[in-house]
């Protein structure tokens, strides 16, 4: 991860830290793919356009792009036009020049497209732009000039401009509600970020935020097999967001070393039982499980070394029972050793044994 300097909507700097762009695609090709791309839209003087469901990463995309572009010295501002009122948006984004109108800041103020001078502009939601606005908005993509209210004379901008919107805007193009020229000076180099549910890369994801959040604790937790197939089964209708939040949640509130499914945010369940799951990722869960496995192998092993194959002792140091300890060492192939460390293992397995497993 990088930090740069930027300004946020709140026009305050913003000391946030910024994805490292070769980080989002993680090693799924497709997403891969697709990051190479936008890498290769960015420093062309190119409007790029990112499109997506709500929480798919947009933000964390454009936040990227600058920290890797060529303008990365220079401040990232950013705009959520959905978020600033109607009679707000026009002095947010051009300013005003001192004493403009009564009630206006007496050293006028600095417009988001002046601010965002040699660096990038990140218009967020750009859909809800007021008609009003977008005909003005146009005029300073074409002309490079912004004028603000009062001036006395327009100034020269140059800015990587960075739109994105969950929307389907050209379906609004052709609502009438979004200019069509607009529509095309703006939707130049367009990055398309597919929803979670369509991504390849779901295990790599739960994977790397469970890293996030746990730090070096992430190889001693492991998640419950049906916390598994949840994860890989929902559909994840908030995305990428609402999986973080979801193994954000979960970490917290875990007692033990394994993420139980009641360690989930009860909206998850709640959605699972009304259906909004879809049919598992075999293969992706597949590489969980195993990691899972590689884990609660490690931990079990560890607990058995230490108390030199006591498996009583070690299943109260692991807080199981004793025939737990027996099916995990068959589920999980370690054999055996009560041969090799004579007089120090307990009683043989019980005859039920296979029974439990
Ligand atoms: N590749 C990723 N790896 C890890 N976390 C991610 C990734 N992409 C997005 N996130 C996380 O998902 C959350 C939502 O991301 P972001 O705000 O960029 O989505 P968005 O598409 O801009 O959402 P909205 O349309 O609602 O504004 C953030 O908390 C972000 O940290």
């Amino acid at each position: 991860m990088t930090a740069h300097k930027a300004v946020g909507a709140d026009g305050q700097d913003d000391a946030r830290f910024y994805p490292d762009i070769d980080e989002l695609g993680n090693d799924d090709p497709s997403c891969k793919a697709l990051i190479e791309r936008a890498k290769r839209l960015i420093d062309r003087r190119l409007p790029v356009l990112i499109l997506g469901e709500s929480g798919t990463g947009k933000e964390c995309l454009a936040r990227a792009l600058h920290a890797y572009s060529q303008r990365r010295n220079a401040a990232l501002v950013t705009l959520n036009c959905a978020a600033i009122p109607e009679n707000l948006i026009e002095s947010e984004l051009y300013g005003y020049a001192r004493g403009a109108f009564s009630g206006a800041l007496s050293a006028g103020m600095k417009g988001r497209l002046m601010q965002a001078h040699k660096g990038t502009l990140f218009l967020d939601e750009i859909g809800d732009m007021p008609a009003s606005q977008q005909m003005r908005f146009l005029r300073v993509l074409s002309e490079k000039e912004v004028a603000p209210l009062g001036a006395s004379a327009p100034v020269r901008v140059d800015f990587q401009l960075i739109c994105a919107t969950h929307q389907d805007l050209f379906a609004r193009v052709e609502g009438g509600t979004f200019r069509e020229d607009l529509y095309y000076r703006i939707a130049v180099g367009i990055v398309s970020l597919p929803p979670l549910r369509e991504r390849g890369d779901r295990a790599l994801l739960i994977n790397k935020i469970l890293g996030e959040e746990l730090g070096a604790a992430a190889a001693t937790v492991a998640l419950a097999d049906n916390v598994v197939d949840l994860l890989m089964t929902h559909r994840w209708p908030g995305n990428v967001r609402q999986l973080s939040a979801a193994l954000r949640y979960a970490c917290a509130v875990r007692t033990g070393d394994r993420i139980e499914v009641g360690d989930l945010p009860l909206d998850l369940l709640t959605m699972r039982s009304s259906g909004r799951h879809e049919q598992p990722r075999v293969v992706e869960a597949t590489q969980i499980v195993t990691r899972n496995r590689h884990q609660e192998r490690e931990r079990i092993m560890a607990a058995l070394v230490e108390r030199r194959w006591n498996i009583s002792a070690a299943a109260r140091d692991l807080g199981v029972c004793r025939a737990s300890v027996y099916r995990k060492l068959k589920e999980l192939r370690i054999p055996h050793v009560r041969d090799g460390i004579a007089g120090q293992a307990d009683e043989p397995a019980p005859m039920h044994l296979a029974a439990v497993a």
